[in-house]
């Protein structure tokens, strides 16, 4: 059967379905109408049926949506009823804040190891990760389970290594440096430039303080 296709915009916007679910399941709401779920999340009824029309609906005429259920298929949907095991390049302030996130864990992300070139940083640990290395990254790939790379070394520094840990057979680049990286199609690279986020929230600013002036 051919697979249909689900468009980008859907699977940004399940994260937050995710979130919003997981919240509700804290709460021991047990069921939730689409009318509830878009007041809650400011998304229009007809956007939240549509898009988890994508996958089936998931909903009943009259009942609404079973929230564990939900959150559970939209779970599985993103993945995340699997384990990924990480590993940091570069130890600096985002790779130890990352590091030590744990909630991480909670979703099924775990840090396993860290690396930087830093002869100052190697050895110590970051919440019982030991900082490793960089030139002991190769082996390390080679010895071990690791579904996801984070990038936090500087924008010079990351082709270079992204190249590498693609060579070494790492398919989930998450790049926090911020460049763009050209890599083979069956490499999967998630940006989150976090100062391309902030423009935008400086365009919004600079746009309501026109509007004000006028
Ligand atoms: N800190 C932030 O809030 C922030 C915000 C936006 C973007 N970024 C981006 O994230 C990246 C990291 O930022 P930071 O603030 O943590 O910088 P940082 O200088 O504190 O840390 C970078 C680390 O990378 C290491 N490193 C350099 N070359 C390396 C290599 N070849 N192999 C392994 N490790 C290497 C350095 O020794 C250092 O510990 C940068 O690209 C930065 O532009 C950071």
């Amino acid at each position: 059967m051919h697979k249909k296709q689900i468009s980008k915009a859907v699977i940004n916007r399940l994260p937050r379905y995710y979130r919003y679910l997981g919240d509700l399941l804290e709460k021991d709401v047990v069921r939730i109408s689409s009318k509830e779920l878009s007041d809650k999340m400011k998304v229009t009824a007809s956007q939240i049926r549509q898009d988890l029309n994508n996958f089936g609906g998931f909903g009943q005429q009259g009942y609404g949506y079973n929230v564990e259920y939900l959150h559970t298929e939209i779970g599985k949907i993103l993945g995340l009823d699997k384990k990924y095991n990480i590993i940091i390049i570069g130890a600096g302030n985002l790779g130890q804040a990352l590091a030590n996130y744990v909630d991480f864990e909670r979703r099924g992300f775990y840090v396993k190891a860290i690396f930087d070139i830093n002869p100052r940083l190697v050895g110590l640990s970051i919440r019982g990760i030991e900082i490793k290395n960089i030139d002991e990254l190769k082996e390390y790939i080679t010895m071990n389970q690791v579904d996801i790379a984070a990038l936090t070394v500087p924008k010079a520094k990351a082709p270079q290594l992204a190249a590498d840990l693609a060579k070494w057979g790492i398919k989930g680049i998450w790049n926090f440096a911020p460049t763009d990286l050209h890599l083979a199609e069956d490499i999967i690279v998630e940006n989150v430039h976090l100062a391309e986020s902030l423009m935008k929230l400086s365009y919004k600013l600079s746009e309501k303080n026109k509007a004000n002036d006028k």
